[in-house]
């Protein structure tokens, strides 16, 4: 059971990157731009877009993309995640989604709901990770 970490959070940067985002959002077939951001443990903003593709099953989640641009700024760990739509609305994560996100996640990593603040735990319980594949023979 993950509980909620006490770390002070700025919202609003977080709200203002994930709008930022959103704006460089590819959604030309869904016409449902997202924009996603994430504070690092140590400090760091990170963001992403949704990219959508003509093969329309092929989509990238804004998420995909900022995990990918965690990744490729220094690593490291997900302390809280913001996500917005085109209306700048608070969005849930999809399924596929908070997989992702659980991977790299910290501990007791807050994630901004439309039911207020929420934890990894609340929105994903029993996750599939990366200790599961030592489960095996
Ligand atoms: O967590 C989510 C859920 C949906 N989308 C995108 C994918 C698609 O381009 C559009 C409509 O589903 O929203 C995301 O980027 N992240
Ligand atoms: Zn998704």
């Amino acid at each position: 059971m993950t509980t909620l970490h006490e770390r002070r959070v700025d919202w609003h940067a977080l709200e203002e990157a994930a709008v930022q985002a959103m704006e460089r959002a590819y959604a030309p077939y869904s016409k449902f731009p997202v924009g996603a951001a994430a504070l690092t443990e140590d400090g760091r903003i990170v963001s992403g877009c949704n990219v959508e593709n003509a093969s329309y099953g092929l989509t990238l989640c804004a998420e995909c993309a900022l995990v990918g641009q965690l990744h490729m700024t220094g690593g490291g760990r997900i302390a809280a995640f913001y996500c917005v739509d085109g209306q700048g609305n608070v969005l849930m994560p999809c399924g596929r989604c908070r997989q992702l996100l659980f991977e790299f996640r910290a501990p007791g990593m807050q994630l901004m709901t439309t039911q207020g603040i929420k934890s990894m735990d609340q929105v994903l319980p029993d996750a599939f990770g990366p200790e599961n594949l030592e489960e095996t023979t």
